[in-house]
C-alpha cells in the first residue's frame, strides 16, 4: 500500500529527488546548476560550501546540491550524501592534467555506503572549447566500465549554452522510471 501511494504520488510530480553535483573546482558545476534553473549562463565565483536549488523538469522535482570542488572542500562532500539518488560528476573536458584526480575522487566516493544505491551521471563539460576531450576519452580515463555497482551514463555538454544538459536529465528520468 505504501508503495502504491508513493507511485501515485510520484505521478503527480510531488516526489523530490536529491542529486549532488560534484567535480573538481572550475569544472562548471555552478554554471550547470543555474543554466538548468534559469536557462542562461550566469557569472560564477568558486563555490565555498554549497548551493542548493529546486529544479522542476517535466513532472519531476529535483533538489540539486552543487558542492565546492576545491581540494580543501572535497573532504566535506560526504556530508551531503545522505538520501542522494544521483551523483552528477562534472568534468572540465579541457583539463587533461587533472583527470586522474577526478578518477580517484569518483571511485573513492562510490565506495561510500550512503551512495550504495546511487546512479552516476558524468557530464563531459566545456565541449565548446576546441581540442577538449571527447566523452569516450573521458569515459576511458575515468575507467567507467569498471563501475559495476552503480548504473552510470556519460553525457557531453556545454554549460554555457546548455547543450547536452537536458539529455543528461533524460537519462536521470529514465532511471527514476525504472525504480
Ligand atoms: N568554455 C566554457 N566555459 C565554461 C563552461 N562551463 C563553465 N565554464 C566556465 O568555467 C568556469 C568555472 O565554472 P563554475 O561553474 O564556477 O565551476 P565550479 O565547478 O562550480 O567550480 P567550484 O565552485 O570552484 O567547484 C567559469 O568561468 C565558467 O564560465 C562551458 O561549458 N564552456
Ligand atoms: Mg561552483
Amino acid at each position: 500500500m505504501g508503495l502504491l501511494i508513493s507511485k501515485i504520488w510520484s505521478l503527480f510530480g510531488n516526489e523530490e529527488h536529491k542529486l549532488v553535483l560534484v567535480g573538481l573546482d572550475n569544472a562548471g558545476k555552478t554554471t550547470i546548476l543555474y543554466q538548468l534553473l534559469l536557462g542562461e549562463a550566469v557569472h560564477t565565483r568558486p563555490t565555498i560550501g554549497s548551493n542548493v536549488e529546486e529544479i522542476v523538469w517535466r513532472n519531476l522535482r529535483f533538489v540539486m546540491w552543487d558542492l565546492g570542488g576545491q581540494q580543501s572542500l572535497r573532504s566535506a562532500w560526504n556530508t551531503y550524501y545522505t538520501n542522494s539518488e544521483f551523483v552528477i560528476m562534472v568534468i572540465d573536458s579541457t583539463d587533461r592534467q587533472r583527470l586522474a584526480i577526478s578518477r580517484e575522487e569518483l571511485h573513492r566516493m562510490l565506495t561510500h555506503e550512503e551512495l550504495s544505491k546511487a546512479c552516476l551521471l558524468v557530464f563531459a563539460n566545456k565541449q565548446d572549447v576546441k581540442g577538449s576531450m571527447t566523452a569516450a576519452e573521458i569515459s576511458e580515463q575515468l575507467a567507467l566500465t569498471s563501475i559495476k555497482q552503480h548504473p552510470w551514463h556519460i553525457q557531453a555538454c556545454c554549460a554555457l549554452t546548455g547543450e547536452g544538459l537536458h539529455l543528461g536529465l533524460e537519462w536521470i528520468a529514465s532511471r527514476i522510471k525504472k525504480k
